[in-house]
């Protein structure tokens, strides 16, 4: 469905009627040549060079600036629980504005601003999923032609959202976005609709903000569970980067072989897109016989092939980012066919350098200066419905900083 067949499973008609109103026409709900634009767009802002060049001062300056002095604010207080998934999103939130539209909405500043786009963006995410989970598509439709309920609730959220979105796209407008190299910039060029600008700056968020936060969620949430995996990934730090330093550039994470692995291994435990479905356009057979009609939803469900013994082995529950170092140490990249957490084929993610980077930098810089302490004894976290893996109640957790900590 992903590597031989692609053209045959498209997004399809059903998904992109659900997330129609909340996603429009931009990249995660578009065919054809909507997306093969926007995903060549995309790509020239999103490959290596501009990660390097961009992005990894943005999530430098994001940690050292805001996510540390928040974290030190509450270290060591009794009263001072921090939802670490909250803080995640503000964090991810602020680093895909900042990349992507080259503005900064400071969610993350200490005071920890309530902000209505933030909170009308959740309950669009959770409402579509939720649209995807009834009986038959006419319940939701009838709801939302007589604007009853959840669908008056979604309706009211997507006019914050569409009039926070345009807000975005005049400041970038006033600010001048000929000589900027963001993403918004660069689509304003070519785009001159405003509702397709609009869908595009959505998508951008929902991709660079959920996706990176869910992964961090349940990092720190195994982290907190095996201490010893922190502690081997400080120890790789402090040979590699030499003893209490941090990350100094884009390149010195590619000798991190263990938090690659720890990463990998989180992800393929906790992936933040859990399933993803395509529909069958023509009658196809699987190779293993099976026969998909046209029309039929398909789904590949990265969380249940993690959890597969014939793919990962006995220990396929345990945490053990081992399982992805070879002898000597060095990190083995597993077929994405198998490990499908970032999709595979033409249509993988095209944020995974991001991702990974944000992932890594956070990871060591909180591992280094704290000790974080789950609020919460659940054994399997518990999800709420929405498009990107979301841990209901949140992670709580009490934090008290390692001293003492020498800066580098
Ligand atoms: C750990 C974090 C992430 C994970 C697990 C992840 C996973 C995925 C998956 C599974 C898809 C396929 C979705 C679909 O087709 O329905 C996807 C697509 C995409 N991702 Fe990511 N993603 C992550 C972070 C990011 C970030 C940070 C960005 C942007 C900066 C991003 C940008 C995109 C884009 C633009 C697509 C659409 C690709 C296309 O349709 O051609 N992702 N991602």
């Amino acid at each position: 469905m992903l590597k031989t067949r692609f053209d045959n499973y498209p997004k399809g008609k059903p998904f992109s009627t659900i997330l129609g109103d909340f996603l429009g026409r931009g990249i995660f709900n578009v065919d054809g040549d909507l997306w093969k634009f926007q995903r060549k767009m995309a790509s020239l802002e999103l490959d290596k060079f501009s990660i390097r060049a961009y992005a990894f001062e943005i999530v430098r300056y994001e940690i050292g600036d805001r996510l540390i002095p928040l974290l030190s604010s509450v270290s060591g207080k009794e009263d001072g629980v921090l939802d670490l998934q909250d803080v995640f999103r503000r964090f991810s939130f602020d680093c895909i504005c900042r990349f992507s539209f080259g503005l900064d909405p400071r969610c993350l500043e200490i005071t920890l601003p309530m902000s209505d786009f933030a909170y009308a963006f959740d309950l669009a995410s959770k409402l579509s999923a939720e649209r995807a989970m009834t009986v038959s598509p006419l319940v939701w439709k009838i709801k939302r032609k007589l604007n009853l309920g959840t669908e008056k609730k979604m309706k009211e959220a997507i006019k914050l959202i569409n009039i926070l979105a345009q807000e975005v796209i005049r400041q970038r407008r006033k600010m001048g976005f000929l000589s900027h190299k963001d993403l918004l910039s660069r689509f304003m060029h070519t785009v001159t609709d405003e509702t397709y600008l609009r869908d595009i700056v959505i998508s951008f968020l929902l991709a660079g903000r959920d996706t990176v936060a869910s992964a961090l969620t349940s990092f720190f949430w195994l982290l907190a569970k095996y201490p010893q995996v922190g502690s081997a990934i400080l120890e790789e730090a402090d040979s590699v980067l030499g003893p209490n330093q941090e990350l100094r550039s884009y390149e010195q994470m590619g000798d991190l072989h263990y938090l690659q692995a720890a990463v990998y291994e989180s992800m393929r435990l906790y992936p933040p897109i859990q399933f993803d479905s395509k529909f069958c356009e023509k009658d196809d057979i699987l190779p293993d016989g099976t026969l998909v009609r046209r029309g039929t939803r398909v789904t590949y469900h990265p969380y249940a092939m993690g959890r597969i013994e014939e793919l990962w082995g006995q220990d396929c529950l345990e945490f053990r980012p081992e399982r992805w170092l070879r002898d000597d140490g060095t990190f083995f990249p597993e077929n994405p066919y198998k490990y499908p957490v970032f999709q595979a084929g033409l249509r993988v993610c095209l944020g995974k350098d991001m991702a990974l980077l944000e992932l890594k930098c956070v990871a060591i810089s909180l591992l280094r200066r704290f000790q974080i302490h789950l609020m919460t004894s659940c054994h399997t976290p518990r999800f709420s419905p929405g498009l990107t893996a979301t841990f209901s109640g949140g992670l709580p957790v009490l934090v008290r900083e390692k001293e003492p900590y020498q800066s580098s």
